[in-house]
């Protein structure tokens, strides 16, 4: 039926999440809050699509998310066009908290900065699932990329209860097939396009973060 085709169409490809991250960068390198924002949303998405038991984590993803889109959209917006102008924008105008939490528990820097660190975790993660072999487990290479990463930076019921959902995540088949790019060497040769370009909106991020004295931000 021409519906069902329809819709079928429609199914979710991580290779379209991927590419947002192609628009990030200006011309100028300079980072679209608004493409980091729908590529954060993409990978919630297929997140959701992995099962409930990651509800816990696209909550607080969409969270954050929910932040940064309502500055966007505020009387400020102008002002939240890329990280570099928001992160002038409210360090100019004091609306930071920079060593505890308290008039700004939810600025836009602080709360990028958690998405921040969640990139390095893809990064790691999408290029051991890059170089992974057909008997790969995708949990283990999912817990070794979030000690790397995002671990450091959470306390231990956190990373208790990551490593819990790590280990229902399916099986490297499985996941490649959820990914909806096509064969395992598809998704080889996509990964190998999209890692350059999400390292790269991830360095120019910690440049910024690290040149203003911002990723420790509480
Ligand atoms: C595919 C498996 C997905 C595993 C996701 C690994 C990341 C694990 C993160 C666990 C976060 C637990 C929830 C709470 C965290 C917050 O406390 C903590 C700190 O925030 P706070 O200072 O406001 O308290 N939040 C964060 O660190 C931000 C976490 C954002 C996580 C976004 C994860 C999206 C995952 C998308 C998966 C896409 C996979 C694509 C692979 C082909």
């Amino acid at each position: 039926m021409a519906d069902s085709v329809g819709v079928d169409n429609q199914k979710f490809c991580l290779q379209e999440v991927l590419d947002t991250f192609k628009l990030c960068l200006s011309e100028n390198k300079e980072v679209y809050l608004e493409h980091y924002v729908a590529g954060w949303r993409g990978l919630v998405k297929f997140l959701n699509s992995l099962g409930s038991v990651f509800g816990f984590i696209s909550k607080d993803a969409v969270n954050k998310i929910q932040i940064l889109v309502t500055f966007l959209n505020g009387e400020n917006g102008s002002q939240y066009v890329t990280v570099q102008s928001m992160v002038k924008y409210e360090l100019d105008n004091q609306l930071v908290d920079l060593t505890k939490r308290g008039s700004y528990p939810e600025s836009g820097c602080r709360t990028l900065l958690r998405l921040h660190r969640a990139l390095r975790w893809l990064e790691l993660f999408l290029e051991r699932l890059r170089t992974s072999t057909e008997d790969s487990k995708t949990s283990a290479m999912c817990s070794e990329s979030y000690n790397e990463s995002l671990a450091q930076h959470h306390p231990w019921a956190i990373r208790k209860a990551s490593g819990l959902a790590f280990c229902m995540l399916p099986g490297r088949p499985a996941f490649f097939e959820v990914m909806n790019v096509g064969p395992p060497e598809q998704v080889v040769a996509m990964l190998g396009e999209a890692l350059p370009l999400i390292s790269e909106v991830y360095q120019i991020t910690e440049d910024l973060y690290a040149q203003h004295n911002l990723l420790d931000l509480p």
